[in-house]
């Protein structure tokens, strides 16, 4: 019978067949929103576009756009290795891949391009199994946060728009909104990347009672403000807990957000930086808000992207296609 898994009586392991094609396509992320640190997550309408196809041996991948001629295209390739890794973990192999990315989404500037790396391996890699053994939706958020390290880009980019992200028992689990349709997202990418673990590791391992106690309130604020009251967007992103720490890797970035906000708008680091975000209420503040990025970054010894970047309401998409058949959703 074709395309049956054959056992691997060496390893234990089931192999997926060669001449498999999935393609996945999953959204930028913006993560923290201001005090929602590692919870609060929002996707932007801006993808990567990964198709794998199985073969017999070895292990390839064609990168363009975003990373083309600095990620690896052998097996170390990020994509290659959490799909076969999450595989492996499952009971199952693969021979060969060949993978083609068409990448967007900068890497290192806070806008989950490694989120959405992770996002897609995983979903490949389900998307190969046969039917009766794909994962749940909770299953894959899970997977895929824990090789994040955190759940706040993946759940957005898995489900579309906004979502709220916990950990309860070492399992990470997650909740989707409709942001207010009034809420524009506008961001300045900077052209100087900043690694999430670099930016990471500028954080204090404690912080005082009352600071946690007024991010928290800020939260609670914010899920209102992004989904009711978008006026209220400036309070609700007032964050104590990780963007002035992070000030030393990114002065710049650091120093517009308070600019920005001087000037009354819902400017955030974007993620863990350095892009900057301003939620805008309505597309006239949006504008506005273009127009105080490019006059904030004036005179800056590099080039930003200033762009409105509008919320992504679909999330992940996936693509199967099995030997001849035709592609299914
Ligand atoms: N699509 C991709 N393909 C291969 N590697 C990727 C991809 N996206 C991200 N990465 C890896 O992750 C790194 C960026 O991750 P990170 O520092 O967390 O920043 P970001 O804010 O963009 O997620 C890149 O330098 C690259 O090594
Ligand atoms: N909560 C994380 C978010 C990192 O997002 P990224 O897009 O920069 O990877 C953090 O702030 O460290």
């Amino acid at each position: 019978m074709p395309n049956r898994p054959e056992r691997s009586l060496a390893q234990g392991l089931r192999s997926v067949p060669a001449g498999v094609t999935v393609r996945v396509s999953v959204p930028a992320t913006s993560a923290n929103l201001g005090p929602g640190f590692d919870s609060m997550g929002l996707a932007l309408d801006l993808r990567d576009d990964v198709e794998v196809t199985t073969v017999d041996e070895g292990f390839s991948a064609v990168v363009q756009g975003e990373g083309a001629g600095t990620v690896p295209t052998d097996a170390s390739h990020l994509v290659i290795a959490t799909l076969r890794g999450y595989l492996l973990e499952r009971g199952w192999k693969v021979p060969g891949l060949e993978l083609v990315a068409t990448n967007r989404i900068p890497h290192g500037r806070g806008l989950g391009s490694s989120a959405a790396a992770h996002a897609s391996a995983i979903l490949l890699a389900d998307a190969l199994l046969p039917e009766d053994e794909r994962a749940s939706a909770a299953d894959l958020l899970n997977a895929a946060s824990h090789l994040e390290g955190h759940p706040d880009n993946v759940a957005p980019a898995l489900t579309g728009g906004l979502t709220v992200s916990w950990e309860e028992d070492g399992r990470y689990r997650s909740s989707a909104m409709r942001p207010h349709p009034a809420v524009v997202p506008v961001v300045a990418i900077p052209a100087q990347p900043l690694s999430t673990e670099t930016a990471r590791g500028l954080l204090p391992s404690q912080v005082p009672h009352h600071v946690a106690a007024a991010n928290a309130g800020r939260v609670g604020l914010l899920v209102h403000a992004l989904t009711q009251e978008p006026s209220l967007l400036l309070a609700g992103t007032r964050d104590w807990l990780h963007q002035d720490q992070r000030e030393p890797a990114m002065p710049e970035s650091v120093g517009l957000v308070r600019d920005l906000r001087r000037q009354g708008l819902a400017a955030v680091v974007s993620g863990a930086g350095p892009t900057v975000m301003v939620l805008a209420d309505g597309m006239d503040q949006a504008g506005r808000a273009r127009a105080a990025l490019q006059a904030g970054l004036e005179g800056s010894a590099q080039p930003w992207r200033v762009s409105i970047l509008p919320v992504d309401a679909a999330g992940a998409k996936v693509e199967t296609h099995r030997s001849g058949q035709p592609i299914s959703g």
